[in-house]
């Protein structure tokens, strides 16, 4: 998270008014995250995360991802809550922006993810995808390949000042993934982005999921390659491959992958890397002033892009052919 919208402790005292979740004690801006101004709530009745959202989240897209919280915590899939104001409506305005609050949770995301972490998403995200399947709304994946087009487009002309050669590198990459993005795999709700810092352990216990705004209909698998970028790379940038082994074994107990998600997951991962590569080089490119936000770094996805296009088999993942992990 982080804070582009300021909120005034009056305007704050106010908009809880509309709300029967106690009122407000002290109020804090996250700085941490980069999508949407966040804040922890201190209240006669505890804790509680308020989030104004920002310019990659459209109101219309929020009953999808704050209705699918709650679907998800009744299939047992533990993650915040959306609490509901006087009028039962779980979003309203505040600062000129889409809000809503939901329920804090306990944990602490792994800053450095070991062998159990990797393990324990690969569950969590598995499950997920299962207790997604019977979510009645769909939202199509504004992110996928003609929305890396529109990033591209926002950022070509300034991405060599980020590093000599990167336009061309993505130019390059798009019209591959253009011409061979798949469109035949096992589909269903994804988060799309389960990064460690939206997932809670207390020990190495996994204790819950957040972040819910990305979420959307999109290729199983897809996500599944979002997962290995982001939990399964060293520092150095190398992936680490007994991470991915625990994170594809844990993933496939509770969901086996099919041979044909096996065969596409080195281009999954190449569109998951450009994915985020796009949009940290148009945040790169584009802090507002004053906004209390750190850009991630573009340049760790072009080298983790550079990775899945020297793959040959997911044997450079850490499975053989068949989806055991080798
Ligand atoms: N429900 C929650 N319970 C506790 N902390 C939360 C919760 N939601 C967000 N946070 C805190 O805010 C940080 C950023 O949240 P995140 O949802 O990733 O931001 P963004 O909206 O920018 O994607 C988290 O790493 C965590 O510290
Ligand atoms: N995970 C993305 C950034 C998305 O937002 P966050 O607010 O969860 O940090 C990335 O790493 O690029």
């Amino acid at each position: 998270m982080a804070v582009y919208t300021d909120v005034a402790a009056d305007e704050l005292a106010d908009f809880l008014k509309t709300y029967d979740i106690g009122e407000l004690l002290s109020y804090k801006g996250i700085a941490e995250g980069v999508e949407n101004s966040n804040f922890l709530l201190h209240t006669t009745k505890g804790y509680f995360i308020l989030t104004l959202y920002e310019k990659r989240v459209a109101v219309d897209d929020l009953p999808y991802f704050l209705g699918l919280m709650a679907h998800l915590a009744e299939r047992g899939v533990s993650c915040p809550q959306p609490a509901r104001n006087r009028d039962g409506a779980v979003y309203s305005t505040l600062s000129g922006r889409p809000a809503a609050i939901i329920n804090f949770l306990e944990g602490l995301w792994p800053r450095k993810p070991n062998v159990a972490h990797c393990a324990g998403v690969g569950t969590a995200l598995a499950r997920m995808h299962l207790a997604g399947r019977d979510f009645p709304l769909v939202r199509k994946n504004p992110l996928s390949v003609s929305g890396w087009m529109s990033l591209f487009a926002q950022a070509a002309d300034r991405a060599d000042t980020v590093q000599a050669g990167l336009s061309a590198l993505l130019s390059a990459e798009l019209d591959v993934l253009a011409r061979s993005w798949p469109t035949d795999l096992p589909e269903g709700v994804i988060h799309a982005d389960l990064f460690p810092d939206n997932v809670f352990f207390l020990g190495d216990q996994l204790s819950g999921l957040i972040d819910f705004p990305f979420s959307c209909n999109d290729i199983l698998a897809y996500d599944v390659a979002i997962c290995l970028n982001a939990w399964c790379f060293e520092a150095d940038h190398s992936l680490n491959v007994t991470k991915a082994r625990a994170f594809f074994h844990a993933y496939g107990r509770e969901r086996p992958l099919s041979q044909a998600e096996l065969a596409a997951l080195p281009l999954l991962a190449r569109g998951a890397a450009i994915r985020f590569l796009l949009t940290r080089l148009v945040d790169w490119l584009n802090v507002p002033a004053g906004a209390l936000v750190k850009p991630k770094d573009p340049l760790e996805y072009v080298r983790k892009l550079r990775f899945h296009q020297a793959v040959t088999s997911v044997r450079d993942y850490g499975l053989d052919g068949s989806g055991a992990t080798a």
